[in-house]
């Protein structure tokens, strides 16, 4: 599996805030989305664009670049998901949505799906899998699952935080996808969570904590 750490400084200084226990939750959120916006930007290096031709503002033929084919399904994870799809949608705001819910079971941390809503054509898309917390992986491996069930072929996912235990056992069954983390952390701690993390992203975005 490829796995990219952008240790850009912009992304770094927002995490850095977000770590930090005192952080609103509206602050929180908004970076949330600020870091996924930033990651897609990087994730989109790979898109294949095509030559079109245009009209210019001379009047004259020029040739342009576009992003290629049928493009993009962002796939945000509920709940914790949804905090970063804004900034995702900014960059790519024609892009349509598949969601998907799932969550982890406090006791076994084995995850629980109960919704999802993915794009009829998912075989002729990229799907943009987004979630701020790659821990033990279940997630991911259940999400990628679904979506190769339903035909997709080109799979990319973007985290704020993954564990390098989740990195593993993601990379052990679905090799072939490819992630964009915006920090590798030590470790997880005894009840599946990340450190030093961010704590329950999906608490911290909600305020439900
Ligand atoms: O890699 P894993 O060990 O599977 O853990 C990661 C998952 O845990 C969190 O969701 P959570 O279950 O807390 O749901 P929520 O988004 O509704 O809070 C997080 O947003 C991931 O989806
Ligand atoms: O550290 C973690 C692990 C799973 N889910 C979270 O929100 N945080
Ligand atoms: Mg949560």
């Amino acid at each position: 599996m490829a796995v990219h750490e952008i240790t850009h400084p912009l992304i770094q200084h927002k995490l850095g805030i977000m770590r930090e226990v005192g952080t609103s939750t509206k602050h929180f959120r908004e970076l949330a989305s600020e870091v996924g916006n930033l990651l897609t930007y990087e994730a989109g290096r790979t898109l294949a664009t095509e030559s079109v031709e245009i009209e210019n503002w001379t009047g004259s033929t020029l040739t342009v670049q576009r992003i290629k084919g049928k493009k993009i399904t962002v796939v945000p994870i509920l709940r914790a998901g949804l905090g970063m799809l804004d900034g995702v949608l900014q960059l790519i705001p024609n892009a349509k949505v598949s969601v998907v819910g799932l969550y982890r079971d406090e006791e076994t941390l084995e995850p629980v799906p109960y919704f999802d809503k993915v794009i009829e054509d998912v075989e002729d898309r990229t799907a943009l899998i987004v979630d701020p917390m790659l821990a033990t992986g279940g997630t991911l491996i259940a999400t990628i699952d679904l979506l190769k069930q339903k035909g997709c072929q080109r799979i990319m996912g973007l985290f704020l935080v993954a564990a390098p235990e989740g990195i593993e056992a993601v990379t052990k069954v679905h090799p072939d996808i490819e992630i964009y983390v915006a920090s590798i952390d030590e470790r997880l701690n005894d009840q599946g969570y990340i450190i030093p993390g961010l704590g329950d992203a999906g608490d911290r975005i909600f305020g439900t904590r």
